[in-house]
């Protein structure tokens, strides 16, 4: 075995090479993500070679990283990563300063080795045949959809849906993972930069700007995003205006939200908002929500929220059981993992699970994007289709 941080490991890309090609080849379920505004790249192992499935009761978790599909399972369970490993890189200091915090090389490659075998581990070769169900959508499809969503919410069948699509990207033979990760985390700042990989189910990369719940101590928080438009000049949040359309939509996101406080009884929030936020080119609006789970004598809130809000209006639609058999009869997508909920439970003391958006799945030869809008009675379909064009773009153009 090698140490950390041999002579030959001169970088952190070349390091994250060598230990994710090596657990990726072993069959280790892996996460590695940068949380909002972090300076640490947390990884995470479970070196089981098994994939688990449990209750999101997130208080009663152990340490690991949550993956829930968009749709509900009959079980009402979501997979889950537990952490034989866990550690964090400080992105501000040296790898070789850090050699004592960090896992040990098992085996030296090049980058190139590296970024060939982790290509060849996304994807199963058992599951290689299911890939075949993903169809990208065409734009003239993708604007029938968001024009049937616009009747159905005018014949009052629905206040909002989130129609979403699929876009298929060829990866280069030079592709490298571990570029990715690292533009992604230079370039959003603000994002939560997520991949994760579990054998049989998924390979996916991300930067989500959206929290589903955070829990830190007594503090629960989540938020209402929605709204899009593209952000222009050099004072982009100062710059933007906002119609009715989109101030109404992110409006909806947000009484949902207090729906679900208003089920539970729980009256004592605090809301900040709707203000202006950045996601990557994008703005968007975002309203706050925070409660003392001590104050209001509800320790359990983070999972109760969890169940409570996924999937939200910002990517299903309202009322949401109408919206979802809606998507089911007319999207015609296997959203799988997309616009479901990840993120790290329990690590450190804390919980911060991100709606799963601004992603791709990966295979060997090409990228899934996958992205929504939300539609309400004014949207314009070709504006809708454009909205997807530029989110798909958050990871596309970072999917060399
Ligand atoms: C559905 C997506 O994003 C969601 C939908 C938004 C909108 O409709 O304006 C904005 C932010 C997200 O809540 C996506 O990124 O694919």
């Amino acid at each position: 075995m090698h140490k950390a941080l041999d002579l030959k490991i001169e970088s952190l890309e070349h390091y994250l090479g060598c230990l994710l090609s090596w657990h990726l080849k072993e069959g280790h379920h892996v996460a590695v993500w940068r949380l909002p505004k972090s300076n640490f790249l947390q990884v995470l192992i479970d070196k089981s070679g098994k994939t688990k499935r449990v209750d999101p009761i997130l208080e009663e978790l152990p340490s690991g990283f949550i993956v829930h599909p968009f749709e509900d399972q009959q079980d009402q369970k979501a997979f889950f990563l537990e952490a034989d490993s866990y550690f964090k890189i400080d992105l501000n200091i040296p790898l070789a300063e850090q050699a004592d915090q960090i896992d040990s090389i098992k085996e030296i490659k090049s980058l190139e080795e590296n970024a060939g075998i982790l290509r060849k581990s996304f994807v199963n070769p058992k599951e290689q045949h299911t890939l075949g169900y993903y169809k990208a959508c065409t734009k003239k499809d993708f604007v029938s959809l968001v024009q049937k969503g616009i009747e159905a919410i005018k014949s009052g069948q629905l206040n909002k849906i989130v129609p979403a699509r699929l876009k298929k990207k060829t990866l280069s033979e030079e592709f490298d993972l571990v570029q990715s990760i690292k533009s992604l985390v230079y370039t959003y700042p603000n994002a939560f930069i997520n991949f994760f990989h579990i054998p049989g189910v998924g390979t996916w990369l991300g930067a989500s700007p959206e929290i589903l719940i955070q829990t830190r101590g007594d503090a629960f928080y989540t938020m209402s995003l929605a709204g899009t438009q593209k952000a222009r000049g050099d004072n982009p949040l100062k710059n933007a205006a906002w119609t009715q359309k989109e101030i109404e939509e992110q409006a909806l996101v947000s009484r949902y939200i207090v729906d679900c406080f208003k089920k539970i009884r729980l009256r004592e929030y605090d809301e900040q908002g709707p203000k202006t936020v950045l996601a990557g080119n994008l703005l968007h609006l975002r309203s706050d929500f925070k409660v003392d789970m001590k104050a209001t004598n509800f320790p359990q809130l983070g999972s109760v929220m969890l169940k409570l809000l996924h999937p939200t209006s910002a990517v299903c639609g309202m009322p949401r059981n109408k919206a979802f058999e809606f998507l089911r009869e007319f999207e015609k997508l296997n959203r799988s993992l997309f616009a479901g909920y990840i993120g790290p439970a329990n690590v450190e003391g804390e919980t911060s699970i991100f709606v799963n958006l601004r992603t791709a799945m990966l295979t060997e030869k090409e990228a899934f994007l996958f992205a929504g809008a939300g539609v309400t009675e004014d949207s314009n379909p070709e504006k809708e289709w454009e909205e997807t064009e530029m989110k798909c773009e958050i990871i596309g153009k970072h999917l060399k």
